[in-house]
């Protein structure tokens, strides 16, 4: 007996002709089906376990073409432009204030990273993108120069949620490390942006390094600056406990202070101490800017009342005020408020652990005592600054 041939072999001259062209329309409709299959998961329409939560857009997975035109046109080109640049992540940033500083989610690698889910985001990003102009690099037009552990972080986070705001996430430390290597370096650092949106950085050691307000003066003239200013001895002790985290065998906090403990003497040259004195650091900055292009917002009210806080930035950007209550929640567990989505991800997001450290117990003296030692630099701040900040109260 001959063996029978494998299925869409040539018909033996016994198989009638109808037969094998019907067998060969079944083969063209599976593949046709195939495709279809695949193009509907092109589509995004076909993630397993992975659905947008209704009402989030860009939950669990990255926005795809769908869920991006429920969104506002600012947000549309904004998420356009982190999809595409998300294909050429994996520099890493030049560095930080000294933490870990988290990167933000609109830099972060996605989720499953390099897997299926990312490449399927990037042949639709390639293919809308091309539709839209993909924007250029620009030098920014506002930084926030500081304060160290003032709240830097937390602003630029809840900054980056408005669709006209785009941040690089790591700090450049371009005016006080990197100045050598040019502005075009500076600027290639940054992410693209479209018309109408604000380039931003951080980078808190700005404030208290000497060269920077000639520096970003030379840069530009208009440059808006912010600076996030927390009570100094909060400020000092949160230094102190970043420090602690990474050297545990540093002496305690009470014997750094001083110069000498018994006369009372502060060790101004101790950089916890030093980066308090807010009338001291400013005034350079004075010199070569406008006091009306500094905004100084409260870092104890970034924490109590970040909408508040938000909307002065956003007015001082000439920003429409987007960023409102709305936008946040107070986390329980980790005590400071969070936002419900994440600009990038659209997930509720924290800062790290890095942020809002649980601080060591200092003994209450020699809290008095740098209080005594900040009062009248704090004074002397409210006065140039024309804001209370409620310190010493
Ligand atoms: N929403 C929210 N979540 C977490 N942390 C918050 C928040 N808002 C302000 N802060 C305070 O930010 C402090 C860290 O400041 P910076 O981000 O400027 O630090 S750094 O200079 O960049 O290292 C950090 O200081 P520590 O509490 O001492 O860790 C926080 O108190």
């Amino acid at each position: 007996m001959a063996p029978s041939g494998p299925a869409g072999a040539q018909p033996s001259p016994a198989e009638p002709l109808s037969r094998s062209i019907f067998r060969k329309f079944l083969l063209m409709l599976c593949s046709l089906l195939t495709s279809l299959y695949v193009f509907y998961c092109l589509a995004e329409r076909c993630q397993p376990g992975s659905g947008p939560v209704a009402g989030v857009p860009g939950r669990g997975v990255p926005a795809g073409p769908r869920e991006l035109a429920a969104w506002p046109a600012g947000a549309q080109r904004k998420r356009l432009l982190q999809l595409r640049q998300r294909r050429r992540r994996g520099r890493p940033g030049p560095g930080d204030s000294g933490d870990q500083d988290e990167q933000s989610p609109g830099l972060a690698a996605a989720p499953g990273g390099s897997g299926a889910g990312s490449s399927v985001v990037e042949a639709q990003s390639g293919t809308l993108a091309l539709l839209l102009d993909e924007g250029s690099k620009q030098l920014p037009q506002a930084i926030i120069i500081g304060v160290k552990k003032g709240g830097t972080r937390a602003l630029l986070e809840f900054l980056r949620v408005h669709p006209d705001v785009r941040a690089v996430g790591a700090e450049p430390h371009f005016f006080d490390r990197s100045y050598h290597k040019g502005l075009a370096w500076y600027r290639d650092l940054m992410p693209k942006t479209l018309e109408g949106q604000i380039t931003m950085e951080k980078t808190p050691s700005y404030f208290v390094t000497r060269e920077a307000p000639a520096r970003i003066s030379a840069m530009s003239k208009d440059t808006k600056l912010i600076v996030v200013v927390r009570d100094p001895v909060t400020r000092a002790i949160s230094d102190y406990t970043q420090t602690l985290s990474k050297r545990p065998d540093i002496p305690s906090f009470e014997s750094l202070t001083f110069r000498n403990r018994s006369a009372g003497l502060i060790d101004t040259s101790w950089s916890a101490i030093q980066i308090g004195l807010y009338a001291k650091h400013l005034e350079p900055w004075l010199r070569h800017f406008p006091l009306g292009q500094m905004l100084f917002v409260s870092g104890e009210r970034l924490v109590s009342d970040p909408a508040g806080e938000l909307r002065r930035v956003q007015d001082f950007l000439g920003l429409k005020r987007i960023i409102t209550d709305k936008h946040f929640y107070f986390n329980q567990t980790k005590g400071f408020p969070c936002l419900k989505k994440a600009e990038g991800s659209g997930k509720p997001h924290c800062l790290g652990k890095t942020k809002g450290r649980a601080h060591p117990a200092i003994a209450r003296e020699v809290l008095r005592q740098l209080r005594d030692f900040y009062r009248p630099f704090n004074r002397k701040f409210y006065q140039m600054t024309g804001r209370d900040f409620g310190w010493d109260g």
